[in-house]
């Protein structure tokens, strides 16, 4: 295994790697063990934001006109970098967020795929010929990129989403200025490393690390970046929606999920229940796709709770450098401390509590923010922790008679990100297909883990109804010209 250092990552502006105006520092520590530190990120200043912006800004028309295929070439490169340091990246990500090392390894190889992908979209058809009512004329539409892209990221995903956000924007012809979460700026830096060395003209990548409202709040604000894509809480969505529209940029947000599966009475058992534990408890639970409501028909209510409860209390819990441990910490004090109180809130509503619901604290787990998977029934709908998102290790039964039943249950949220049914049943599968309200349905398929090349975007307040990923991304990253030549 690789040891990664401490180390003290800069901002990148411009294609060059220098400190924050001010000097200031942040000291990020490893989730798992709070003694380990991970590295030393900056606090950025407004200054830096605008330096970073008007970098992007200066280079956005000579990458506009280079060709897709050597913007391609450029990401190609950058994935063969970042595939050459998977090892070093991965262990980065499960130091500063938690996550265990085979899924940081599975996160960062998705990073690599992505890139790939969106280098090859440099060779893929662009716009439509469209007839004319005027047989002289020829009409067909274009795309044209949106500019300086303003990329704000999450903690839970710290290579993964960014590169599905910055990859595809370079590839349309955007210049990028990231602000990685602070919680997760260490592995980002390597990420930006990796587009560093790949040699990317100066100004087309700048990554300034630093306070959400400080930073963030600049970028969504500045009148030169022409679009902003976020994913993270709905509050700091909502928020960010509101700066872009009041000023006119565009702006797409994904947000967080409540999301359900359905167990059928006609289920696969073993197969919903290990797709419940790996759609809800892997990462800690700490994914806008992790399933949070475990729906369940009554006539295999007992035999399903048996087979989850057993096992769950089989995984074992711990750091997530060790091959041992099937799941880390929470990633972060206040995540632990969100989980611990809707642990609470579930108990003064009148849920069960059937397993897990403490934090860990013996010798092994002292030093990190571990909580045990937890499991809960006689969960109500209204329940709190059937209704806010907790983004951690935290399933909520609920058990109902009917088919019916269930679908009006999974629908009755705010949420609508994704969702998934255990049938065997094509009349069942098709009615949740047809009326489930969830950007992403998985039928007998745990509610996590997207596909790169396909659309991925919630509905309801899951997100501002624009996806991501895929083809889908180009309606975001550019706008469309419609062209008439007479
Ligand atoms: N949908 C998803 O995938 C995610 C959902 N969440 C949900 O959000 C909850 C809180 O997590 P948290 O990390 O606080 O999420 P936030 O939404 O606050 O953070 C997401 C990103 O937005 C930045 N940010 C924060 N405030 C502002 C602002 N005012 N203007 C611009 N950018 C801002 C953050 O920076 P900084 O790091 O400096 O705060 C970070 O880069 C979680 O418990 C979970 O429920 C969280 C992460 C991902
Ligand atoms: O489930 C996934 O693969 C993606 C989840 C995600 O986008 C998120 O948690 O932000």
């Amino acid at each position: 295994m690789i040891k990664t250092e401490e180390k003290t990552c800069l901002n990148y502006v411009n294609g060059r790697w220098k400190s924050s105006s001010n000097g200031e520092t942040k000291t990020n520590l490893n989730p798992a063990d709070t003694n380990d530190v991970v590295g030393v990120v900056q606090k950025s200043t407004l200054e830096d934001v605008d330096e970073a912006v008007a970098a992007a800004k200066e280079a956005k028309t000579a990458w506009r006109k280079l060709s897709g295929d050597a913007r391609g070439k450029y990401l190609y490169k950058v994935a063969n970098i970042l595939e050459s340091r998977l090892d070093e990246v991965a262990e980065t990500l499960t130091r500063e967020m938690g996550k265990t090392l085979p899924e940081a390894k599975g996160e960062t190889a998705r990073g690599v795929a992505i890139l790939r992908y969106y280098a090859g979209e440099g060779l893929r058809e662009v716009g439509n010929v469209i007839p004319s009512t005027d047989n002289q004329a020829l009409q067909y539409t274009n795309r044209t990129p949106l500019g300086v892209v303003g990329v704000i990221t999450p903690w839970n995903f710290p290579v993964a989403i960014p590169i599905w956000k910055m990859a595809p924007a370079l590839i349309y012809g955007n210049t990028v200025v990231i602000k990685p979460a602070t919680e997760a700026s260490v592995t980002c830096a390597k990420v930006i490393d990796c587009f560093a060395e790949a040699g990317l003209p100066e100004g087309v990548v700048n990554m300034v690390s630093g306070k959400g409202s400080v930073i963030g709040q600049r970028i969504a604000e500045h009148p030169d970046v022409n679009g902003i894509t976020f994913t993270g809480s709905n509050q700091t969505g909502r928020h960010l929606g509101q700066i872009a529209l009041a000023r006119g940029a565009k702006y797409q947000l994904e947000m967080g999920g409540k999301n359900p599966v359905i167990v059928a009475d006609d289920a696969d058992l073993d197969l919903a229940v290990q797709a419940t534990i790996s759609g809800g408890l892997s990462s800690t639970g700490q994914k806008c796709t992790a399933t949070s409501r475990v729906i369940v028909q009554s006539a295999v209510y007992d035999a399903f709770k048996a087979k989850l409860i057993n096992k769950i209390e089989e995984l074992n819990v711990g750091n997530g450098l060790s091959s041992e441990n099937w799941m880390g910490p929470c990633a972060n004090e206040s995540q632990l401390e969100k989980v611990l109180y809707y642990i609470e809130k579930g108990k003064e509503e009148g849920a069960t509590l059937l397993t897990g619901g403490n934090r860990l604290t013996d010798d092994e787990h002292k030093d990190g923010y571990f909580v045990e998977p937890t499991v809960f029934e006689n969960v109500t709908n209204d329940m709190a922790i059937s209704q806010e998102e907790i983004f951690g290790p935290v399933l909520g039964l609920i058990k109902v008679d009917t088919f019916e039943e269930a679908m009006k249950l999974a629908n009755d949220t705010e949420f609508g990100l994704s969702a998934a049914v255990f049938t065997e049943n094509i009349r069942k599968m098709l009615a949740f297909i047809d009326d489930i309200e969830a950007g992403l349905v998985r039928v007998n398929y745990e509610t996590a883990g997207v596909e790169l090349q396909a659309p991925f975007g919630g509905m309801k307040n899951s997100s501002s109804h624009s996806r991501e990923q895929g083809r889908a991304a180009i309606e975001f990253f550019t706008s469309i010209k419609t062209v008439f030549i007479k």
